[in-house]
């Protein structure tokens, strides 16, 4: 049956209020207006951002909302104006935009986009400042542009990336999150060079993305242990842990990176960069009302404090491209899938997440 211009009714998983399990419900999917996509999602991964906003401790998170934005599926429909995609092709919904016309994009300095990022923000659509989503004319909001725990989804034109049809839509879909973000926070961001020396702090699917040379992994999950050569377990240290890393690497690491959204292990891992040119980089995020410090005498001895979105990569015209990658078995996707269950036991495999040993776990949505 088709299904365009029509409200499509689907199965979704709701966020009512923070860290309340989520409930799978049917929810009404509104028609995509103009300059929106209307998306069939196939699959979703959960990414620690999602557990963060759901805990309550995300300044912007909104309730009742539909999370999650690590997925791939295929455009349903599209509103009016979107020319870029159309019914069938095969997409990666991207949190980051990229409109390629805003002071950001043309900027060339940044892969930040500003034209949906106020509207996703607030969790509605640009051009009514409403939601797509309800149960029974309630509405619940969007959720950073995707809102990916729903078997249908509408997202802003600028934050769909299409694909090449022959990739496996259940592997890809961590290229819409985790793994670009440990590359590019590697290649674009730090830059690193061959031969650096590199601490990576906790090996997460973030953090074990990136794949560097030497590498110094630090996590307080022994179970992942495995995943690398060199590691510490900040809980067998007496000294502080920045301490134990200089100790070792003969005054420091050329590049650092945070990747858990914990402000005192990012001021670890700024501190145990080698002085006059050690780089760290904060991947994680931290909740609201959080804080980082260090003294200014580290920045003053030629210590580097960066951060960075999505790895650095522009997603529209770049997501395509490590999807090629992948194709190619130029970069790894799949070993970072540990788990898979069906959307139902979307519960389930948050909790999986918590307890260790899962990097992702990705729900089949119509199964
Ligand atoms: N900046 C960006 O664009 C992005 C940021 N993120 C953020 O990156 C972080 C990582 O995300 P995921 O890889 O999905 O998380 P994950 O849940 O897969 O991994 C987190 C890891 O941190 C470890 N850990 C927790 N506390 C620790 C401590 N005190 N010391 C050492 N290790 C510790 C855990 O054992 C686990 O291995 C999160 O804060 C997430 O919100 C995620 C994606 C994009
Ligand atoms: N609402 C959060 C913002 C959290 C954040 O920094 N998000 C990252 C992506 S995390 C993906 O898993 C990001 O891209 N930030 C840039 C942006 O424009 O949001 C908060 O306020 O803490
Ligand atoms: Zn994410
Ligand atoms: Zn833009």
């Amino acid at each position: 049956m088709a299904t365009q211009g029509q409200v499509i009714t689907c199965k979704a998983a709701v966020a009512w209020e923070p860290n309340k399990p989520l409930t799978i419900e049917d929810v009404q999917v509104a028609p995509p207006q103009n300059g929106e996509v209307r998306i069939k999602i196939l699959y979703t991964a959960l990414c620690h951002t999602d557990a963060y906003t759901w805990s309550g401790k995300d300044p912007e998170g909104l309730f009742p909302c539909i999370l999650g934005h690590e997925a791939a599926g295929i455009v349903e429909s599209v509103g009016e104006g979107v020319t870029e995609v159309q019914p069938g092709d095969h997409v990666i919904p991207c949190y980051q935009a990229e409109c390629g016309e805003c002071k950001f994009c043309k900027s060339g300095k940044t892969n930040l986009c500003g034209k949906v990022r106020a509207a996703t923000g607030v969790g509605v659509m640009l051009s009514d400042r409403k939601s797509r989503f309800s149960i029974n004319g309630k509405p619940l909001y969007h959720f950073m542009g995707t809102s990916t725990f729903s078997q249908y989804t509408v997202v802003h034109d600028v934050s769909v990336a299409k694909i090449d049809p022959k990739a496996p839509l259940e592997k890809v879909c961590l290229l819409g999150c985790g793994v670009p973000t440990g590359l590019g926070a590697v290649w674009n961001t730090a830059k690193v060079e061959p031969g650096s020396i590199v601490a990576i702090f906790d090996l997460g699917t973030v953090g074990l993305a990136q794949r560097v040379q030497k590498l110094l992994g630090i996590d307080i999950d022994s179970k992942k242990f495995e995943r690398v050569t060199e590691f510490l377990n900040p809980k067998e240290h007496d000294k502080p842990i920045q301490q134990v890393i200089v100790d070792l690497t003969d005054g420091g690491v050329d590049y650092s990176f945070e990747c858990i959204g914990n402000v005192s292990v990012m001021r670890s891992a700024l501190e145990c960069c080698h002085k006059g040119w050690g780089t760290s980089v904060i991947v994680g995020v931290a909740a609201s009302g959080e804080e980082i410090c260090t003294r200014p005498f580290q920045l003053v001895t030629g210590r580097v404090w960066k951060g960075t979105a999505f790895g650095g990569f522009k997603s529209r015209s770049q997501v395509p491209w490590l999807v090629e990658k992948y194709m190619n078995k130029e970069i790894k996707v799949d070993e970072y899938i540990t788990h898979s269950l069906a959307l139902a036991e979307i519960n389930k495999a948050f909790d999986l997440m918590h307890e260790g040993g899962c990097l992702r776990c990705v729900l089949a949505m119509h199964e």
